[in-house]
């Protein structure tokens, strides 16, 4: 799959790719993820400009982002968009940072989903198998 996605995002070399991918199942409107931002320190999203890839995969879900600041939250509505199968989007810079984004439930839809996210983790811990490497 990534041989298929990365070089459609600009990423021909393989030694460039993101080295994690995570996957999330929504077996229909019922299941969502709340707000939140991709924060985990072994992406350093908090600190420095990453990237995140996500291709979704099935049904067709809304996602939406809010300022991850409390005062700026309240006094902004969210901003979404809606995301249909085969659609690629990216969280760049630090958009970890500053806002929060959740995949809100919607009673009516009742097919599945499935969202890919690659990223690039460059935090490892001591005993992670993947330290030393890229
Ligand atoms: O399903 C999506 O589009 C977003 C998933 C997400 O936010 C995550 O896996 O961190
Ligand atoms: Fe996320």
């Amino acid at each position: 799959m990534m041989h298929a996605i990365m070089p459609i995002c600009g990423f021909r070399d393989p030694h460039c790719w993101p080295n994690s991918c995570n996957l999330n199942l929504y077996e229909d409107g019922g299941m969502s993820v709340g707000w939140h931002s991709d924060d985990e320190s072994l992406f350093q999203g908090k600190l420095v400009d990453i990237r995140i890839l996500s291709l979704s995969l099935g049904a067709r879900r809304k996602f939406e982002l809010r300022a991850n600041w409390p005062e700026e939250a309240e006094s902004t509505q969210p901003k979404s968009v809606m995301l249909s199968d085969g659609d690629m989007m990216t969280m760049e810079g630090m958009t970890q940072k500053h806002f929060q984004h959740r995949v809100p439930k919607e009673g009516h839809v009742d097919g599945p989903r499935i969202n890919l996210t690659w990223r690039w983790t460059v935090r490892h811990t001591p005993r992670c198998p993947c330290r030393g490497r890229r």
